[in-house]
């Protein structure tokens, strides 16, 4: 918050006078009768504003004498205006009004691109002074540094803003540059900054939530972003002919704490997720301070907060972990995240278990934690889905509170689905969906009782079961004194020009430092999952070990003074076994290593992760894997069997590169079906799948004849990797010169040389390179794939 003295403007007299900035248009208007009436229209008003300032209704507000100040009234005192007024965008109504204070500053409507700002002065009574939300700050002839910076000239304070976010200055010519130094972007006008941008008069600049305005030489806080208010206007969303939403309007104040309710289908998480601007309507506009969320998404994506149904926390990691992980990817380098990470501890209270393992806490605290990573952005529009579901009542009981709690001390607007009614009344309002996405009620959880006529809330539950009594009880509402105090004199009906939309391009922290940030999380997962790491190094080798076991003291890959028609098959067998166990450590250590994560990543995704960075860690730490996985299974062969003379290169070198671009390729595609998939058992169920036409295929146990077969076995790591080995030992050598009979003719052999393993470089080159291309091939649809699932 910015706190500074009152720069008042020229003072006209000691009597009272209004202020009002129609975008840098400045109008002055002494209030001395007990009455006034603020207008367009001067047969009605008798202060009367220009007619071309049509966001000003005819009759805007009344503003009668209340003691040495005035009480003001929006519209005529009965009906409300068109565009509203609004005090740090809290709806002011016509029956109920706001007193004004010295220095206090309202607003009619709410875009920064048309509102017009309302401020009350009174000298007499100066000292009655409430903090003002304006705050101005000369630009002329100096450089003025903007950031969370305590020695900034103007100080943003809030963790999404960087220490030294942007600097503007003045240039030769005179005009404003803004320079920007942040992580999490500037923009003006809507548009994203690219390194600087030329300040015209009236831009409005938009740093985390602040919006600031340039009036003249002066940089002035229109908004600090900090009270937000939600309007839902005719939403409807239709798919596949199928109403998902229909037609609900309605308005959420700052600060409110709401629950969306209703039967099951009823639409409660789709309009949650449309309010949060993630899923496309087919009509209306979701609008966030009297700006469209659609299409401006990037300027809010970083403020809002949303707790999906899963959870988003890794359960192998810490609370502070956990925390701190979320911020160094969420917040500017430069945070302190020691205060931020504490803060939100305390803000959840768990300070105390800030060492315990994830997979140790209780459901409940786990939300908790869920609800921590979220808040370190400090959001002031806050979303979860379902928090309290799987809570026993105390718990349900406790959620709600420090729900409502972080609503009502912290300012925030929170918005939950809820299907767990026993402490529903301690939010601000609800919203009851009927089936079809029908709007039955909105309003206080007390009037939701006397409008449905029952004592308990599941028995509204009970009215709403069937549609046809959904669709008596929507029409009934809308005709209902509720719907005209909940809802029609709560939206502006004003003509509300959408801002432009801008292609979304978030800003985020570089490639490098997330790869690095992304690298450190997973490695530590790895290493506390010990079963799942011991499984992955050591299956390989205690197979491998196994098959020592079976062929007791045979030399597969050397030929023995006595001609054996059966080393060929068996060398290639042997050779099989390596590539199978390749494969199979491959997979089963990444086929679930997306999937298991997906609700962490989309959280993640929406807020800045970078894909790219994201898939790089992945592969960073697989190959790690893969790197001692190869080493361990060259080591146990070497050891236990006697090594073939090396033909084209030697034959530990050989082993381990063929070893380790199978589990590449393996592994790339085990993070390939891994992004296919749904959940965890189906990538468990998928592993047999797609170990079987690798065994099939590998032209090892069957001949790969004919077209189809061909192909098939083109497209199987096992083909390439067996080939590699095949070369390597040369395989073909293996086959003993046929034996003649005395009638001329030989005797036939059980394995007869294939050119497939041809023991020369070009033979060796294409298995590997082949293996590479597979590998190439895995991860680039993993990436397409998973940037199918972006929302935007
Ligand atoms: N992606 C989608 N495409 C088409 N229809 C969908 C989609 N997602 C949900 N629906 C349908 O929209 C309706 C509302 O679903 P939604 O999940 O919003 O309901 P809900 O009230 O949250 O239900 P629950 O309480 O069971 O979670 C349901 O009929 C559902 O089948």
């Amino acid at each position: 918050m910015v706190q500074l003295p009152l720069q008042s403007q020229t003072v006209l007299s000691t009597n009272p006078y209004l202020e009002l900035n129609n975008q840098g248009e400045v109008l002055y208007f002494e209030l001395k009768k007990p009455q006034h009436i603020l207008g367009r229209d001067p047969n009605v008003a008798d202060l009367v504003v220009p007619q071309h300032w049509n966001v000003v209704s005819r009759c805007q507000a009344v503003l009668r004498q209340d003691g040495v100040d005035y009480r003001i009234y929006d519209g005529d005192g009965q009906q409300p205006s068109s565009n509203k007024l609004y005090v740090s965008h809290s709806l002011i109504t016509p029956t109920e009004g706001y007193y004004l204070n010295h220095g206090v500053e309202l607003q009619i409507a709410q875009n920064p691109n048309q509102l017009i700002q309302v401020r009350y002065f009174n000298p007499s009574n100066a000292h009655s002074v409430t903090t003002p939300t304006t705050y101005t700050i000369p630009l002329k002839q100096r450089s003025v540094l903007l950031g969370r910076d305590p020695q900034a000239n103007l100080q943003l304070d809030t963790p999404t803003v960087s220490r030294r976010h942007a600097i503007i200055d003045t240039d030769n010519q005179g005009r404003y540059i803004l320079r920007d130094y942040s992580t999490n972007g500037v923009f003006v006008n809507g548009k994203q900054v690219t390194g600087s941008a030329v300040l015209t008069n009236g831009a409005k600049i938009r740093i985390g939530p602040y919006t600031l305005v340039v009036r003249d030489d002066n940089l002035e806080i229109l908004d600090q972003g900090d009270r937000i208010r939600l309007e839902a206007h005719d939403l409807i969303l239709e798919t596949k002919g199928k109403r998902r939403l229909d037609d609900l309007t309605f308005a959420i104040e700052p600060g409110q704490f709401v629950a969306l309710v209703g039967g099951s289908g009823a639409g409660k998480s789709t309009l949650m997720r449309t309010l949060l601007g993630i899923e496309k309507i087919t009509q209306g506009t979701v609008q966030i301070n009297g700006v469209d969320l659609q299409k401006n998404f990037n300027l809010y994506r970083t403020q809002i907060g949303y707790v999906p149904q899963d959870d988003i926390i890794h359960r192998e990691l810490t609370v502070a972990e956990v925390l701190t992980y979320a911020a160094k990817l969420r917040l500017p380098p430069d945070s302190n995240l020691p205060t931020v990470v504490e803060q939100a501890l305390a803000a959840i209270k768990m300070t105390h278990r800030r060492h315990a393992l994830i997979s140790d806490l209780s459901g409940g605290q786990r939300k908790r934690v869920s609800i921590g990573v979220e808040l370190l952005a400090d959001p002031k529009l806050f979303f979860l889905d379902e928090p309290t579901s799987g809570l026993d009542p105390g718990l349900d009981k406790q959620m709600m509170q420090l729900l409502k709690d972080l609503a009502h001390q912290g300012g925030r607007t929170i918005i939950l689905v809820t299907h767990a009614t026993a402490n529903i009344t301690e939010c601000d309002r609800i919203v009851f969906l009927g089936l079809g996405g029908r709007l039955c009620y909105f309003g206080t959880p007390q009037d939701a009782l006397q409008f449905f006529g029952v004592n308990d809330f599941s028995d509204i539950y009970i009215k709403l079961e069937q549609e046809l009594e959904v669709v008596k009880y929507a029409l009934q509402f809308q005709q209902s004194s509720y719907y005209q105090k909940y809802i029609a004199s709560q939206i502006s009906f004003g003509n509300i020009q959408s801002t432009k939309s801008f292609a979304p391009t978030p800003k985020q922290i570089s490639f490098w430092q997330q790869w690095l940030l992304l690298t450190q999380r997973y490695w530590q997962l790895i290493v506390r999952d010990r079963v799942n790491l011991g499984l992955a190094l050591f299956t390989a080798p205690i197979g491998i070990g196994l098959i020592m076991l079976a062929l007791r003291d045979k030399t597969p890959f050397v030929a023995g003074d006595e001609a054996d028609s059966t080393l060929a098959s068996l060398a290639l067998q042997v050779l099989f076994v390596f590539t199978c166990a390749a494969l199979w450590v491959g997979l089963s250590s990444s086929l679930q290593e997306i999937v298991k994560e997906s609700a962490i990543y989309i959280r993640e995704r929406l807020v800045n992760l970078g894909l790219l960075a994201y898939l790089a860690s992945k592969v960073t730490i697989l190959s790690a894997l893969a790197i001692v996985q190869t080493l361990l299974m060259v080591a146990i062969i070497l050891l236990g069997f006697k090594s073939p003379e090396p033909e084209i290169i030697s034959w530990p070198l050989g082993l381990g590169i063929t070893t380790f671009l199978t589990l590449l390729a393996s592994f790339s595609l085990g993070l390939l079906v891994s992004t296919t998939v749904k959940n965890s058992s189906q990538a468990n169920s998928a592993l047999p799948l797609l170990l079987l036409p690798q065994i099939i295929f590998s032209g090892v146990l069957f001949k790969t004849e004919g077209a189809i077969n061909k192909l098939l076995s083109w497209l199987m790591v096992s083909r390439w990797s067996v080939g590699a080995y095949g070369t390597l030992v040369n395989v073909n050598s293996l086959v003993p010169l046929p034996t003649q009979l005395p009638d001329g003719s030989t005797i036939p052999q059980p394995f007869k040389p294939s050119a497939v393993y041809n023991a020369t470089w070009e033979n060796l080159t294409e298995n590997w390179g082949l293996l590479l291309l597979h590998t190439s091939v895995y991860l680039l649809l993993t990436l397409l794939l998973q940037k199918r699932k972006d929302i935007f």
